[in-house]
């Protein structure tokens, strides 16, 4: 049996929570924060449990500093606790009309305050730290006029009449527990962090928060307060993963050692499995197809807390058992078999299930989705604009084409990739397939093109970097892209049907066209093409564009790259 200290009394909201941590932990009670982490230092007890953070309230300010002066303490878990509080009156003969003085412990008044301001806007607020103790000597003195808010099981305890239930909505509090050894990794963790009294420096927040950004940590909490004794300012972060994963350690030693540059600036409170204060609709996903793209997603969904399962040809669990088991089915096959998979499997999903399309081409793998899933399901199309050998998908771009049948499943998925970074655009199934025509068909096809030229005329790969321009070089640099990855993923774009085909078709023949009136020496014709295609570009578009390219430019030219072998 655990045994774990918290504040009294005996019905409290700690209490409970405690309970509900563990219903078979023997319960120290105490009044104050102070005395409980005392007990817990002097190791009579295994646990503490302190409130933090109050959806009314906000956070429990005590706790910030007390926690992080202790040493051998960590926060190894949570406990979310719904607060329900009555009104009572110590005198049978009181009402709502009679009641001059509201009496409570402090935070029960914080969280109150909205209800007081309505209904008792003149009485007297009288907190207290015994509660029990002051109903005693208030009744002791016969006094009338006297109201006490708390919880209903308190109140009866207490024998107090019942004037009002749940005088407070939407009020839950989230108590931390806490231990003298860390917790291990869950799977779907966070961390509390928190920093010394920080020396002034242009920037040090925003750097700070950098180290976890650049690194796709997503920031949960973020509080600053100013030390009582320096005034310097305190920081304190909670973010997503655990304290021993490799991108949370690589974090908090470059903002020790760079950004704050001082040896045990900061003090990890503690991970925990992660709090989901927040209400999330999904519980699972399943995939069919196995590939790379299936796993990339399947793990950051995992991390966000979500039940997965990948399935695929060979799989030990078919597609159609898991089916049945998941409420998201997400279709991640080749562009060239999706739409068969979708009318193969489309059917078995049920109404109120989800269908996400994870495909390069859009109208097709739609217009299939709709055809083959029941009125009921959920249907959406997204096409992520990146490979699986990225890191993150922070500022990575997103195509979504949402159906009428996209609910609160697409939704939330569409917030998963949202938190993460990613810039979405919705856009509708031809245009997606007319801009991926530009945006990935024509570029990936210039690039295979290129090298089968450079191949047929032996060209000695090693002068191309010294014989680029600035201009050509994004040329080159796109071909060894393509090349480095899946050959078949490029190939099934090069294939897609739909819009995008009419880009390259007609790129085809203005080439053509180019090539016979440069072969010709037609100079002024040529020019004049390009003066009427410059008069369509936006001169807003040339001036982004341009600086980006000169972004790039300057990142080329640094000595590392520009030689890089
Ligand atoms: N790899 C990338 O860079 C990106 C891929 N995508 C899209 O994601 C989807 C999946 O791509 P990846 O995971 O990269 O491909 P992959 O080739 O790594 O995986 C494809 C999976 O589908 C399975 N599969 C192949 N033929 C099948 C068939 N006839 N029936 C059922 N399953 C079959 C394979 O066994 C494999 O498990 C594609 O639609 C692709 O366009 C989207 C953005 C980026
Ligand atoms: O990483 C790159 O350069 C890619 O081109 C990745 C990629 C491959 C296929 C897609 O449908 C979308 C993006």
């Amino acid at each position: 049996m655990i045994t774990i200290a918290t504040l009294g009394p005996a019905v409290s909201d700690c209490f409970q929570a405690a309970k509900l941590y563990d219903p078979d932990a023997e319960v120290f009670l105490f009044n104050r924060i102070p005395e409980v982490l005392a007990s817990f230092t002097r190791g009579e007890v295994e646990c503490a449990l302190i409130p933090v953070y109050n959806t009314r309230e906000g956070e429990v300010k005590e706790y910030f500093r007390l926690i992080a002066d202790m040493t051998a303490c960590h926060w190894i878990d949570n406990v979310v606790l719904p607060i329900h509080l009555s009104l009572g009156s110590l005198d049978d003969s009181d009402d709502h009309q009679t009641i001059h003085t509201i009496v409570g412990r402090n935070s029960v008044l914080r969280q109150s305050s909205e209800y007081l301001e309505n209904h008792f806007g003149d009485a007297t607020l009288m907190a207290v730290n015994d509660l029990e103790a002051t109903v005693t000597s208030i009744r002791k003195k016969g006094c009338k006029g006297y109201g006490v808010i708390e919880s209903e099981e308190l109140l009866k305890k207490l024998q107090l009449k019942l004037l009002d239930r749940e005088v407070v909505s939407h009020n839950r509090t989230r108590f931390a527990i806490l231990k003298k050894s860390p917790a291990p990794i869950s799977g779907y963790d966070a961390t509390s962090v928190i920093t010394r009294p920080l020396r002034d420096r242009v920037g040090m927040l925003a750097d700070i928060l950098g180290e976890f950004t650049r690194r796709g940590i997503n920031i949960l909490d973020l509080k600053t307060e100013n030390d009582i004794n320096t005034q310097k300012l305190r920081i304190y972060v909670e973010v997503e993963g655990h304290r021993d994963s490799d991108s949370m350690q690589q974090a908090l030693a470059t903002i020790e050692s760079s950004v704050i540059q001082e040896d045990g600036a900061l003090r990890i409170l503690g991970s925990f499995p992660r709090v989901d204060m927040r209400v999330k609709n999904i519980r699972s996903f399943g995939f069919i197809g196995s590939g790379d793209m299936s796993v990339w997603f399947a793990q950051r969904l995992a991390n966000e807390g979500y039940e997965t399962i990948i399935t695929g040809r060979s799989s030990e669990m078919t597609p159609e058992q898991m089916i049945e088991k998941v409420d998201v089915v997400m279709v991640c096959v080749p562009i060239s078999v999706t739409a068969k998979t979708i009318l193969k499997f489309g059917p078995l999903i049920r109404d109120g299930q989800a269908l996400i399309i994870l495909a390069g081409e859009s109208e097709n793998t739609i217009e299939a989705a709709m055809k083959a899933t029941h009125p009921g399901v959920e249907v959406m199309f997204v096409h992520n604009l990146w490979g699986p050998q990225a890191l993150t998908m922070k500022d990575k771009n997103a195509s979504i084409v949402r159906t009428h049948r996209s609910g609160s499943f697409c939704s939330e998925f569409e917030a998963f990739l949202y938190k993460h970074g990613a810039d979405i655009y919705q856009d509708n199934a031809r245009k997606h397939d007319l801009l991926m025509g530009v945006g990935q068909k024509l570029p990936t096809t210039i690039s295979v093109a290129l090298g089968m030229t450079l191949e047929s005329h032996s060209i000695d790969f090693s002068d191309i970097n010294s014989h680029s321009t600035l201009t050509s070089l994004y040329t080159i640099l796109a071909m060894a892209r393509v090349h480095n990855q899946n050959p078949r993923t490029y190939a099934e774009i090069m294939a897609t049907s739909g819009e995008g085909r009419k880009i390259v078709k007609s790129f085809v023949k203005n080439v053509l066209k180019i090539t016979e009136l440069a072969e010709n020496g037609e100079i002024e014709a040529l020019s004049e093409i390009m003066e009427k295609n410059r008069s369509v570009m936006p001169s807003s578009f040339l001036k982004s564009r341009m600086k980006q390219a000169k972004a790039v430019d300057e990142i080329l030219s640094q000595p590392g790259i520009r030689s890089a072998k």
